[in-house]
């Protein structure tokens, strides 16, 4: 618990203090909480050996209300330290978080990570900030009390001192005992939590796909699967810990019984006086109930340390290292524009793109092709630095990208998905991201090219309308116009574009197709390309397959060559792994 306690401060950083001021509060209340009792005690002990008098009862009286009113007045003020250091201490961590997520590398996403993210953003911050820091607070507050009744033992008799020591001993190590149970119970729960937001998210995302496909009644069983294993794993870890709960309230009371028995014994033997009697009789009901209180708070402390176990597994997470002081320049002076240079990679260990090399020039267009899993957007991502190379490297006008820093990179490059990500936010917002200090006419020129002006002034509130949950809802189509208004407003010289293989009307078709056309003007790009129309175009085609390039030229080039890049556009419409429209 001490070391729960340590982490606890660990953790709490600059507020460290106001969770020191909380234990002190917390010490000092459970030292006033016991007080009346041993003011009950001086009445009745003055009051048998006669010599209890008006002014000392008057004293007493005062004494009491005095203990009451300070603990009120430190119990509020534990209260307070507590749970605001709680909120405080999670605000931080919070951001701390969202600022290392940033930089984590893409792969750490797309690795079944995301329901661990959520529970520990939500489920585990949320259960230390509302309920753990003030159950730690108790818990200082009950070991305290505890060993305050046993030094009061003691004092009234070292054999009852002794015996009471004996039933606390006894309870800490069954206590330990409920404690690995619960740890390994906890874990389990945990795991099942994960598994289960997993299960909802999938489920909410996938509801247009599970709706189409009629996969309602297979899916919700899964999910009904999913939340029955999670109350299976509740009551399996309430049945386990029942044995030791029921066990520890059994010594409890077995141990009242004997001190008392033994206190009887005592005084019957002339070796207790009768107001240490009543002193134990006055004790020993509350002798043990700190302990007990502890112990029935103990599970949550496993879920803490759980809980702390997971935020720092995310917090340690390795980041995409960011400390290049290198610039980009602004002209290349002759050397490419793009350099992949003999550059492999892996995705943890299986190498996906082995020897990878070629130049891009400025304002000139590349495109990649291939059969699906070739690595296309692999080498896409690599350029935008969404993971490191495992070997070679990537330059830009010369200067390799981990040398620059992410954010100066990232001012260099723009990207066109195919799966559009538009913020719950207003459509004026959602453009201006791309640059946040654009000016009002910006936005909307950025808007005129990306084909984008007219629907959007068409809507009841324009530019100011908010899009996605309550607000309005676009067509595919337009949500990619939107996206491209964006890059365009960036303006960074070099695009990356995945080309959409999704079908969409032919209006809109011609309206992205627009929208390209204006945000590639005068820009190197790389393209994921499907359309024949924008691969003929190219001024370098690099056929990839098996994370290799295995043919690389122009569209007559590669057409000459009677090799697999004629093959594909031969027979293009029959191919299923690449689709050229
Ligand atoms: N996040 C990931 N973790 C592990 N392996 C991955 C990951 N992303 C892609 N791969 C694997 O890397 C290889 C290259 O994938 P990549 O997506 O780059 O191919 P692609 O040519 O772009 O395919 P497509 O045209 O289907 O998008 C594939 O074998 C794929 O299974």
């Amino acid at each position: 618990m001490l070391a729960l306690f340590s982490r606890i401060l660990k953790l709490s950083g600059k507020y460290k203090c106001r969770i020191q001021g909380a234990f002190v509060c917390a010490f000092l209340e459970s030292i006033l909480s016991k007080m009346p009792i041993f003011l009950a005690f001086l009445v009745l002990s003055g009051f048998y050996q006669k010599t209890l008098t008006g002014t000392k009862c008057l004293y007493i009286g005062i004494g009491l209300v005095g203990v009451v009113a300070a603990q009120v007045i430190v119990h509020y003020l534990c209260d307070r330290l507590q749970s605001a250091a709680g909120y405080m201490i999670f605000t931080d961590k919070r951001m701390e978080l969202g600022g290392h997520l940033r930089k984590l590398p893409m792969g750490y996403f797309t690795s079944g990570n995301i329901g661990k993210i959520s529970s520990v953003l939500s489920t585990d911050m949320v259960f230390i900030e509302e309920i753990a820091m003030s159950t730690l607070g108790n818990m200082m507050s009950y070991m305290l009390s505890a060993l305050i009744l046993l030094v009061f033992m003691f004092f009234l008799d070292w054999r009852l001192g002794l015996a009471a020591a004996a039933v606390t001993l006894l309870a800490c190590f069954t206590a330990k005992g409920m404690n690995k149970v619960s740890l390994k119970e906890a874990a389990c729960r945990q795991d099942q939590s994960e598994h289960l937001t997993d299960a909802v998210l999938s489920f909410a995302e996938g509801i247009s796909v599970i709706k189409s496909y009629n996969l309602i009644g297979e899916k919700s069983e899964e999910l009904t699967g999913n939340f029955r294993r999670s109350r299976d794993t509740s009551t399996a870890f309430e049945r386990k810990m029942t044995p030791w709960t029921r066990g520890l309230n059994i010594l409890y009371a077995v141990g009242i019984a004997a001190i008392f028995a033994l206190s009887v014994w005592l005084q019957q033997s002339g070796s207790l006086s009768l107001p240490y009697l009543l002193g134990v009789l006055l004790f020993v009901f509350d002798l043990f109930s700190p302990l007990k209180a502890l112990y029935g708070e103990a599970s949550r402390l496993t879920v803490m340390n759980a809980a702390l176990d997971r935020i720092e597994a995310v917090l340690n997470e390795t980041e995409l290292p960011d400390k290049g002081t290198a610039h980009i320049p602004n002209e290349s002076s002759g050397s490419p524009e793009i350099c992949f240079d003999n550059v492999t990679f892996a995705y943890q260990d299986k190498e996906v793109l082995h020897n990878i090399s070629f130049s891009m020039q400025k304002n000139t267009m590349t495109a990649l092709v291939g059969p699906s899993g070739g690595g296309k957007s692999t080498i896409a991502n690599l350029l935008a630095r969404l993971w490191d190379v495992k070997s070679g490297k990537v330059t830009i006008r010369s200067t390799d990208i981990r040398d620059v820093p992410l954010a100066e990179l990232m001012e260099q490059i723009s990207m066109v998905f195919q799966r559009v990500y538009l913020f719950q936010d207003t459509i004026y917002n959602n453009i201006s991201m791309g640059k946040p200090d654009a000016t009002e006419e910006e936005v909307y020129e950025a808007a005129k090219k990306a084909r984008c002006y007219d629907f959007i002034m068409a809507l009841p509130d324009g530019f100011q309308t908010v899009i996605g949950e309550g607000g309005a809802t676009l067509s595919g189509g337009e949500k990619q116009r939107i996206s491209i208004a964006r890059c365009i407003l960036k303006d960074a010289p070099i695009v990356i574009l995945d080309e959409a293989t999704a079908s969409v009307d032919t209006d809109n078709e011609s309206y992205i197709q627009e929208a390209i056309n204006e945000l590639v003007k005068g820009k190197t790009l790389l393209v994921i390309a499907h359309r024949l129309n924008t691969i003929r175009q190219a001024d370098q085609i690099l056929v990839i397959s098996d994370g290799r390039i295995s043919e690389q030229g122009t569209h007559d080039e590669l057409m000459a060559k009677a090799g697999i890049y004629q093959d594909f556009v031969n027979i293009r419409k029959k191919s299923s792994g690449w689709s050229l429209a």
